[in-house]
């Protein structure tokens, strides 16, 4: 497993430092796509409070303009991950690309507007059987429910036992999930009810051939980054140079799998810092 110690630029993989090599070539034709929380957003305890790191929109602006394309990849809906992270009407940003709940939403920044397909109907179900089961478990006042729109997430980062509540929680979740054709799809102290059918890999992959990329950077934090991972790996072994980024060591199967592995969102704003030098 990597360190949290690697230099910013320092990929500890032949794979990785290919990547970085062609990113670095041709920026022109590199795709440049990042998580939101945990990643752009330092961790926090109320998901509503999460925002972008202070420096971290003023790096992608001056990063994007260098590079073919920059992408937002998020569990969030796309609108708040724009809201939260302060990208619209950026200088350097007007191409900015954020794709929401796990890409199943997109913003674009040059119409400013959000397309989405119709609503799932099984959320709409979940929505209003959650309670009784929360209530059934004795967790309704030990945990957070974040609506989303289109899924709805369990959160028990704030539970007298987090890690408790989460495994007690995942059962009967996907049991609730599976009843109404949803998902569940985990992550950092959340469980997240969700239609099946995108994810971030499937969304990674569709957006570096739209945008005909030769080169693929990808940063994430969290179990639902592993999807994303995967896509790079798979355009590694069809000749699409990637470099893998792990933003933390918490999610220890994607520090495993990452060429650099850095140490929160602040080190992440360095490497963007670096990547535009
Ligand atoms: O794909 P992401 O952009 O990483 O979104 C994944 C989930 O992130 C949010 O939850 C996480 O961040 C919260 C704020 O820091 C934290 O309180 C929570 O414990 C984390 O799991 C978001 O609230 C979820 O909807 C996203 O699915």
């Amino acid at each position: 497993m990597a360190s949290h110690h690697d230099h910013l630029m320092s990929p500890r993989t032949a794979a990785g430092r290919d990547g970085l090599a062609a990113i670095v070539a041709r920026p022109d034709r590199a795709v440049i796509a990042l998580d939101f929380d945990g990643t752009l957003a330092p961790i926090v305890p109320d998901p509503d409070q999460a925002r972008a790191h202070p420096d971290a929109v003023a790096a992608l602006a001056a990063l994007a303009p260098r590079v073919a394309s920059i992408a937002v990849i998020t569990g969030r809906p796309a609108g708040v991950a724009v809201r939260h992270g302060g990208f619209a009407g950026v200088p350097g940003l007007e191409h900015l690309v954020v794709l929401g709940h796990y890409g199943a939403e997109r913003w674009d920044a040059v119409t400013g507007t959000v397309h989405a397909p119709a609503p799932h109907p099984g959320v709409a179900a979940v929505r209003s059987e959650l309670p009784g089961v929360l209530a059934d478990l004795h967790l309704w006042h030990d945990t957070y429910v974040e609506e989303k729109g289109r899924a709805v997430a369990v959160h028990t980062r704030r539970a007298s036992d987090p890690q408790g509540a989460f495994e007690t929680l995942r059962r009967p979740l996907s049991d609730l999930a599976a009843r109404h054709g949803l998902v569940v799809e985990p992550g950092r102290m959340v469980l997240e009810l969700r239609p099946p059918g995108v994810d971030k890999g499937v969304a990674l992959t569709e957006y570096v051939r739209e945008i005909g990329a030769e080169s693929v950077l990808y940063a994430g934090d969290d179990l639902g980054d592993l999807p994303a991972f995967a896509a790079v790996e798979k355009l590694r072994s069809d000749g699409v140079p990637g470099l893998l980024v792990a933003a933390d060591t918490v999610i220890t199967e994607l520090a495993e799998r990452a060429d650099l592995v850095l140490d929160g969102p602040a080190a992440v704003v360095g490497l963007l810092r670096d990547l535009a030098r």
